[in-house]
């Protein structure tokens, strides 16, 4: 499916037609942000942002499209309109890659009304999407430290989703993929292993792994676990080894899929390494996530490569990011949206994010969000609570969203996924552990410039019934 303008809501095409008649120059200011981190955790990972530029400079409606809502009711004015579409707004965003916290803009689109609105569900279906993988992604990386880690979910991803699953999964931080499409497309590294059926249709194990190593010596994993792990598999294996040492081969590895992963690894390593076979990896899979493989390292399980996928390609135990797009300005003046739950209230007026820093770069722990037009704060407060504020006088800071589409063109520079995956990296070397760690982790603070929040409060005051 390729995706045109008209991957978006039937209400988003309603209010645009209303917009159309009623306000046709009107000129928005959106917000996309989430309202808490995923896995309970104390970070998100920025992610889809390229995707998203690059669709939106090429965003029209299809023929086809067009044909469709003429049978939906929409007149011929505004169908001769969406024949012309085009968007042509700016954006202006965190990085891709970049450690992100809840209740604070990751970036902004000022735009038409009309096309800012037309844009919003694929906006935040791609980057909703990728931000949630790619921080599941970055969690099963931080438990798996050192260690290789391999995507192999697409047969369990939701449908299509798990071509931009593989890609999120390596801006978390995973080293390749079984997903050739996603891989071919995104320039990432492809490998595999191979399944229980290439065995079970050999009935001889032997057999299968002597054809595959044959045919595929190159980066040859053995699959172990279809008969008895220790007794068949691993001795096999050893036996097709040392007749690939006679060919001039290595044997890459040895896949477990099944059993006692720690236990079994343990025994692996040892064997393996009494037939002289130290440089033969083990790799390990199944229903692994963040917690198995924490747990597996603290067991000491020589395991030097994970495969992943059902837990990390559907976000599990996470349906969704709840990232939201909140209309902030309309024509120059401030919007807000109420709610009877405090944290829900949106903030009025287009925006900067400060990011502080330490003497050392570090990230201090605290973001500042103020108004565009105040420039750099040096004070900030809680959003709610009127007893919590910090000074930031003397810190160095970053402003964080920076013009990446100017008049619907492109203006950041493109980055390979690869180029994104090491930008994360280095950012999430700049977050002190307590924010990675599983359980309760310390949270970071978003602050609010002292103009804003009164602004935020009057505009809630005003609504207020
Ligand atoms: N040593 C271990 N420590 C913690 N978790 C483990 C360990 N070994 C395996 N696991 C995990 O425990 C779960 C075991 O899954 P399950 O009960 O389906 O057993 P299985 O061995 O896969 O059986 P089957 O032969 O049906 O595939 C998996 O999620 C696996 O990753
Ligand atoms: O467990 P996951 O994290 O989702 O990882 C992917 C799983 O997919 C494969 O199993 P499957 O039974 O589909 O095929 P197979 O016959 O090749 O093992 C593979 O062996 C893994 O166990
Ligand atoms: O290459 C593998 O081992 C693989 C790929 C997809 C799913 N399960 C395993």
């Amino acid at each position: 499916m390729k995706i045109t303008a008209a991957y978006t809501d039937l209400y988003q095409l309603s209010m645009a037609q209303v917009y159309f008649k009623t306000k046709p120059d009107g000129r928005a200011v959106f917000d996309y942000y989430y309202r808490s981190n995923p896995f309970d955790g104390g970070y998100a990972i920025f992610t889809g942002l390229e995707n998203v530029l690059e669709i939106l400079e090429n965003l029209k409606f299809a023929e086809s499209d067009l044909n469709f809502l003429k049978q939906h009711g929409f007149e011929s004015a505004f169908l001769d309109y969406l024949k012309t579409f085009r968007f042509n707004g700016n954006i202006r965003s965190s990085r891709e890659g970049d450690v992100v916290f809840p209740n604070r803009p990751i970036l902004q689109v000022e735009a038409n009304i009309i096309e800012a609105q037309i844009i919003e569900t694929m906006l935040l279906n791609l980057l909703n999407f990728q931000t949630l993988i790619a921080t599941k992604a970055n969690r099963i990386r931080h438990s798996a430290k050192n260690a290789t880690l391999l995507d192999m979910g697409l047969r369990r991803a939701h449908a299509t989703g798990g071509y931009y699953a593989s890609r999120a999964a390596i801006i978390g931080g995973f080293d390749g993929t079984s997903n050739v499409k996603a891989a071919e497309d995104f320039n990432i590294s492809a490998s595999g292993t191979m399944a229980h059926s290439f065995i079970q249709s050999y009935g001889d194990e032997l057999q299968a792994f002597r054809d595959f190593a044959k045919v595929r010596p190159k980066n040859c994993v053995l699959l172990i676990d279809t008969y008895n792990t220790l007794r068949s598999g691993l001795q096999n294996a050893i036996t097709v080894a040392k007749e690939m040492e006679e060919a001039g081969e290595q044997l890459l590895g040895v896949r477990l899929d099944s059993g006692d992963l720690a236990y079994l690894a343990k025994q692996t390593r040892k064997i393996l390494d009494e037939a002289n076979l130290g440089y033969v990896k083990i790799v390990a899979s199944n229903q692994l996530d963040e917690y198995v493989i924490k747990s597996l390292k603290e067991q000491g399980a020589p395991i030097d490569i994970y495969g992943v996928g059902t837990n990390l390609v559907t976000g599990k135990p996470d349906a969704a990011l709840g990232g939201v797009y909140k209309l902030s300005e309309f024509n120059g003046t401030p919007r807000i949206k109420l709610s009877e739950n405090i944290i829900k209230v949106s903030l009025p007026y287009k925006k900067q994010v400060y990011r502080i820093l330490d003497k050392n770069g570090m990230f201090y722990g605290a973001d500042a969000v103020a108004m565009f037009t105040e420039g750099a704060v040096d004070y900030m407060e809680h959003p709610f609570d009127a007893t919590k504020n910090m000074s930031l006088k003397g810190f160095d800071y970053e402003a964080v969203l920076q013009d990446v589409m100017t008049e619907g063109k492109k203006v950041s520079p493109s980055r390979t996924v690869t180029e994104i995956a090491n930008y994360s990296k280095s950012r999430l070397e700049k977050l002190p552990e307590e924010y990675k760690r599983f359980q309760n982790p310390h949270i970071y603070k978003i602050g609010l410039s002292a103009q804003l929040k009164q602004e935020r409060d009057k505009l809630v005051l005003k609504h207020k019934f």
